[in-house]
């Protein structure tokens, strides 16, 4: 089924159950359970959570590597079950911490991986290819023949950036792309961030366990706990919660600053 999409991305009672090991009695548990929310076209959610809360499953979700047991994903106006999933995949950015550049493409290769899925010509992939390692920040004369091996840990983050951007997704899946950065290289990939999305206004979900990170970037902070979302907000409102962990998120920014 079709229907007009009001939201990029939309949760309806979403449970993904575990498989129990064969040879055990049925049951498993849940990775996520009943989550319900949307993701509103051009904006950054942020989806918050301590290691284990079902983060990087529910980006899964998002672009098919993972189907919900019960509920429905939908994306653009279709559920994950009805989506053809490399079609689906293919207009989806997917950025990961250890971002999986392939070692024996070169830079402009890589960033020109999907554009060559899809069949476009040579000159098109390069054009493109050269101008999103300028926007990102290195300059193809220098960088667009290095091999992944050739480059620094926060380059290789904005080469995965370009390769996401490369065939013009309408959404951005990011699982804590900056997080093994030093913190100089993180802010100042954070702020090539901020200035793309200024311009660009994709669709992003940022998964991030850093609540400064979700504060800089997101527009709201959905707000993960065991498999389940436990609340979804602006970014500004995300400090007024009361609930037990947000506060839990909160003391780690009012501490730091008192400390750091
Ligand atoms: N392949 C799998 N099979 C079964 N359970 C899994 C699998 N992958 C993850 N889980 C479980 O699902 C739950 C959610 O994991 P998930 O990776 O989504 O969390 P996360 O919030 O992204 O964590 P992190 O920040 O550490 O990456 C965890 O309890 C985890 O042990």
């Amino acid at each position: 089924m079709v229907r007009a999409a009001a939201a990029a991305l939309e949760f309806q009672q979403v449970t993904l159950q575990t498989r129990p090991p064969t040879g055990t009695p049925a049951g498993g548990s849940a990775r996520v359970k009943n989550l319900s929310f949307q993701v509103r076209t051009g904006e950054v959610l942020a989806l918050l959570g301590r290691s284990g809360s079902g983060k990087t499953t529910t980006l899964k979700l998002m672009n098919g590597l993972l189907l919900p047991t019960q509920g429905q994903v939908w994306v653009q106006g279709q559920t994950t079950q009805d989506w053809d999933l490399i079609a689906l995949r293919r207009r989806m950015g997917y950025v990961i911490q250890e971002i999986g550049l392939l070692p024996h493409l070169t830079v402009a290769q890589n960033v020109g991986l999907v554009p060559s899925l899809l069949g476009w010509t040579a000159g098109k992939i390069q054009h493109r290819a050269y101008d999103l390692l300028a926007q990102v920040g290195l300059p193809p004369e220098e960088f667009a023949q290095r091999y992944p091996v050739q480059l620094s840990g926060g380059q290789r983050q904005r080469v995965g950036v370009a390769r996401a951007l490369a065939a013009n997704p309408d959404i951005l899946l990011l699982d804590e792309p900056f997080a093994a950065l030093d913190p100089v290289t993180r802010f100042e990939v954070q702020t090539l961030f901020l200035d793309l999305q200024r311009s660009l206004q994709k669709t992003v979900v940022l998964i991030t366990h850093d609540i400064q990170e979700a504060l800089r970037l997101g527009d709201r902070i959905g707000l993960m706990q065991q498999g389940t979302l436990v609340s979804l907000t602006s970014a500004q409102a995300f400090m007024q919660l009361d609930h037990p962990e947000a506060q839990c998120f909160q003391r780690t920014v009012m501490e730091g600053s008192v400390h750091g």
